[in-house]
């Protein structure tokens, strides 16, 4: 059943309208979800509809809406696979259709009265909506005074050499001159020499493609259906011209006034099924106008069906509907490069796999493996125990933090996103003229990035794929000839580069392992004492990290310091650098090393 309103100069004041032209049954919005079974004419299942939740009665939800009937036999679930299909859902909506010219106009005029929901445009397109505009000039305009009926048959005669009633037709010969004498340029199309000199050349045409687009303010690959959703007229007038068979199937029903290229504004959803009067005043205003404007109405309001896809629903929309109430839906998780690191808990186990799925579903292409951390880091290398849960089991990824592009592969070496800012804090506090010394350097993330501000680095890992990694990253960001690479034990890298002739320019030392990167202080003591006091000696700023769940989280870890030089007189600096777990904090101590450190007797066993 086709119903539309076509509005006409006389059909004025609009409150005359009959009311059921336009919607033939109203369907308020809580009888429409209460409705069990909707059926078409032929008698088929067209929906089924979800029990409404009461409290959610506005806007896109899985709680709303109908599903649509499967179209295949639905699956058991299977581990790790999601049923696409059953995150359909249906809502009907009003519509007027407009001119593509206008629409733009009238969405901003319209704006309070579209729908508002997210990602879903109030200015919608449907398949045959784009009207080739020479298909229109040749047909011209009513408003031309022109009779429909006069420009079917000049258009036939165009096309076909002859119309309805016009005797023989005409010799090839004789239709070509009478087409040549009668055409303008832009009526050669179908002739490809004389199209060949009329028709504009590729680049203009492009580029007049191009701004055609740009008018209309849209992407002509979006017509139609998209990956979130789908608009369809479900309710037009039925009669009229049908022009289905000059201008193909795909024009059939659309095309019966001749308008040209058209748009749909879907209206806000409570205008759903309301008839034309009880329409706000600001759209009766601008149909009224259109009358006025045009002596006969270009605008129509019609029922459409907006179906909204799995593609359309956030993360967190789909995992509450997976998952059994009462368990807390995973919302965050980090992200190296395209791998997604989920830390998911006991209850979320048996379901890790759908939610891996949900999480690269909704996350790609950025995201193309998704991982879970199957235990808490305990090894010297500080690499996590990680199941490739979604996607492809690949863990070399490639991170940009700061410019620079490191290589990393989460299996053998550490890496931690979170870390990008307290890098950058203290980045910005070397200089030019610094040497930096990167005790646990890692694949290079302070090292590399220091290396394009100051003058020399010594990075340092015990981790030999680590080391490989920094090596190959030095090259990825041309500084390999500033940073010199050691794989050694901390301590013993202390105690080798303050040995060596190296240690004379050395101003800044950054000692990146929390857990444990205190205990290694003691490798300062006594590194210049087998130099004469006399010497040209730096006393660097050693940069130490460390972790507190102490009450005085700065006390605590001063305390740890000190033990470890055997200097009671440190002068630190501290900052928080986060909160890594419920009451225990990341902390950064900045000091300079002490001489009394720096020549004490006491060293190393080695
Ligand atoms: C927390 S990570 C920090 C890496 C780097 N600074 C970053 O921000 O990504 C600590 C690094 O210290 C290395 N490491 C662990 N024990 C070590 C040791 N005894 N000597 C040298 N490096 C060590 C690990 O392999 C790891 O790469």
């Amino acid at each position: 059943m086709l119903t539309k309103l076509f509005l006409r100069l006389h059909s004025l004041p609009l409150s005359t309208l009959a009311t059921k032209r336009l919607f033939p049954k109203e369907r308020p919005l809580h009888k429409h979800l209460a409705i069990s079974l909707l059926c078409t004419a032929t008698g088929q299942a067209l929906t089924q509809t979800l029990t409404p939740d009461i409290t959610l009665s506005y806007g896109p939800s899985l709680h709303r809406g109908t599903k649509p009937p499967p179209q295949k036999q639905e699956q058991e679930q299977e581990d790790g696979i999601i049923d696409e299909q059953s995150f359909s859902r249906v809502f009907y909506l009003a519509a007027l259709r407009v001119p593509a010219k206008d629409c733009f106009v009238l969405e901003r005029r319209l704006r309070g009265h579209l729908l508002n929901w997210p990602r879903i445009r109030n200015i919608a397109r449907v398949p045959g909506d784009e009207v080739d505009p020479e298909l229109v000039s040749l047909l011209g305009h009513r408003d031309k005074g022109q009779e429909e009926g006069e420009n079917l048959v000049s258009l036939e005669r165009r096309i076909y050499g002859k119309a309805e009633g016009d005797g023989d037709v005409l010799s090839p010969v004789l239709y070509r001159e009478n087409l040549a004498k009668t055409f303008n340029s832009r009526g050669f199309m179908n002739f490809r020499n004389l199209a060949k000199i009329s028709r504009p050349n590729r680049k203009k045409k492009k580029k007049r493609k191009e701004e055609e687009e740009e008018e209309m303010g849209e992407d002509r690959r979006g017509v139609g259906k998209n990956d979130i959703a789908l608009v369809e007229v479900v309710e037009e007038e039925q009669g009229g011209e049908d022009l289905k068979g000059l201008l193909g199937d795909k024009f059939e029903g659309r095309m019966r006034k001749w308008r040209g290229s058209t748009r749909l504004l879907l209206l806000d959803e409570r205008y759903a099924a309301r008839n034309v009067e009880d329409l706000p005043e600001a759209i009766k205003v601008v149909l009224k106008e259109d009358m006025v404007e045009r002596k006969e109405s270009t605008f129509e309001l019609v029922r459409c069906r907006l179906t909204l896809f799995y593609d359309y629903w956030q993360m967190n929309e789909i995992l509450e509907s997976l998952l059994p109430k009462g368990i807390i839906v995973p919302s965050a998780f980090e992200t190296v490069g395209h791998i997604a690191h989920l830390n998911l808990k006991e209850e979320h186990i048996p379901y890790k796999k759908l939610i891996a799925k949900v999480v690269l579903d909704k996350n790609k292409p950025k995201i193309q493996t998704v991982v879970n951390k199957t235990e808490a880091i305990y090894n010297d290398y500080r690499t996590m125990q990680l199941e490739v849960l979604a996607g492809n089991h690949s863990l070399v990824t490639r991170v940009v933090e700061n410019g620079m592009r490191f290589y990393v592969d989460l299996a053998t070496v550490y890496w931690n996103s979170r870390l990008a800012t307290e890098r950058q804090r203290l980045l910005s506090g070397f200089k030019r003229n610094d040497v930096v010394c990167d005790v646990f350097s890692g694949v290079g993330p302070i090292a590399i990035s220091a290396a394009k501000i100051v003058k020399r680095v010594f990075a340092n890992d015990l981790n030999p794929h680590a080391v490989e990694y920094l090596d190959r990253n030095c090259a990825l960001n041309r500084v390999e000839k500033k940073v010199e690479i050691f794989t050694m034990d901390g301590r013993r890298f202390i105690q080798a580069i303050f040995a060596s002739e190296k240690a004379k320019g050395i101003t800044q030392v950054v000692m990146n392992l929390p857990n444990d990167a205190v205990e290694y202080l003691d490798g300062f003591r006594g590194i210049f004492r087998s130099r004469p006091n006399s010497g040209d000696f730096t006393f660097p700023i050693i940069h130490v990290y460390g972790f507190s769940k102490a009450e005085d989280p700065e006390f605590d870890f001063h305390e740890r310091i000190r033990i470890a030089l055997s200097e009671v007189a440190v002068d630190v600096e501290m900052r928080r650098v986060r909160l890594v777990a419920p009451g225990k904090w990341m902390l950064c101590a900045s000091f300079i090393l002490p001489e009394t450190v720096a020549f004490a007797d006491s060293t190393l066993d080695m």
